[in-house]
């Protein structure tokens, strides 16, 4: 069951969603809950069934089961779909039309008057750094522009709830962080932003909390601390690993990687429960007679978390991607 509809609905919610292609169920049993104005970070491998589940949540692909709301309502209702915006990854532009042509034309398909077309439109252009670009045609605009004004697109009709899939793929790292600060502009003005983006340290710079999803289900989702469970990795390398030092670093925390394949030099990563135990893993490298030449805190991060989580795939499913975070 949903929760019940209140005055400010929850921007997504599903409840055990699945779709069924020949057979076989390529989104199994998902459950999501996005509240109103969170940023949220939807990850998983190729293939775990990101896409169709924005599918299903913008109303293009009918569910085989389960339940789902958007902003409190069905995407099949033209109100509701009127509060959405959505960038996809591969856009097909009228190559032909201005940009402004393009916003006017979309403008007007979610319903905004001309009027106010007439304000907006330069207002998100400017805001997606192609101010004064508008009059030019889209087949004139580079990759990047072209991204800029599918963006562009999105935003403009005021949704209250915006799908964005890659949206700084083609752009250069000055790109990445102006749309990053659209995300968080967005965010200060309450609109939910559901972003599905290989780029992890740009969700992890940006996302409220993530999902991470496989084989149709989701695998754990929360905040970053909480999906790191408040560990903290720590990088270490020392000249030789003996055997007591393994011992004493397993009794301090838990050990994930170690490679002693370069003579006269050893890694490790131990994490640890708390930051305050950091003194004491030096001090075992130390009554270790092992020689440091390292000792780095690392912050959580997502790379780590997803590789943690797939380690048990097989290789060719291991392609990163995503869509916005609680251990299932
Ligand atoms: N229309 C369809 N008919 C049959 N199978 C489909 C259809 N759409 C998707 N699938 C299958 O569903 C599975 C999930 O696909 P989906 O595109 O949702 O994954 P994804 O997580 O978005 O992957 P990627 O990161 O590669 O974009 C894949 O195995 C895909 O082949």
């Amino acid at each position: 069951m949903l929760t019940p509809v209140t005055a400010r609905a929850n921007a997504i919610e599903t409840r055990e969603l699945r779709k069924v292609y020949r057979g076989r169920a390529v989104v199994d049993g998902l459950s999501l809950t996005v509240p109103p104005g969170e940023v949220f970070g939807f990850l998983g491998p190729n293939g775990a069934g990101k896409s169709t589940t924005v599918k299903m949540l913008l109303g293009l692909v009918m569910p085989s089961g389960g339940e789902l709301r958007v902003l409190g309502g069905s995407p099949a209702d033209p109100a509701i779909r009127a509060r959405l915006g959505f960038l996809p990854e591969q856009f097909r532009f009228q190559t032909w039309m201005t940009g402004q042509e393009f916003l006017n034309f979309h403008g007007r398909l979610a319903g905004m008057k001309p009027g106010e077309l007439r304000t907006r439109v330069p207002q998100v252009l400017e805001t997606v750094g192609l101010g004064g670009r508008g009059h030019e045609p889209l087949s004139g605009y580079s990759k990047g522009m072209l991204q800029r004004c599918g963006l562009a697109g999105a935003i403009l009709a005021r949704p209250s709830l915006v799908f964005l899939d890659e949206p700084t793929s083609a752009l250069d790292p000055i790109g990445r962080v102006e749309v990053r600060e659209i995300i968080e502009e967005l965010r200060a003005a309450g609109v939910a932003v559901f972003l599905n983006s290989h780029l992890l340290s740009e969700v992890e710079q940006v996302c409220d909390r993530v999902a991470f999803v496989r084989q149709g289900k989701v695998q754990t989702q929360g905040t970053m601390r909480e999906l790191m469970g408040g560990a903290l990795p720590v990088d270490i390398r020392v000249d030789e690993l003996n055997p007591g030092l393994l011992d004493a670093l397993a009794r301090l925390g838990e050990i994930h990687r170690q490679d002693t394949n370069t003579p006269g030099r050893a890694d490790v990563e131990v994490w640890l429960e708390r930051e305050d135990m950091l003194p004491a893993v030096a001090q075992a490298i130390f009554e270790s007679g092992a020689r440091l030449y390292a000792l780095t805190p690392r912050r959580p991060d997502l790379e780590t978390l997803f590789l943690e989580l797939n380690d048990e795939l097989p290789a060719q499913t291991q392609g990163v991607k995503s869509v916005g975070a609680t251990r299932a």
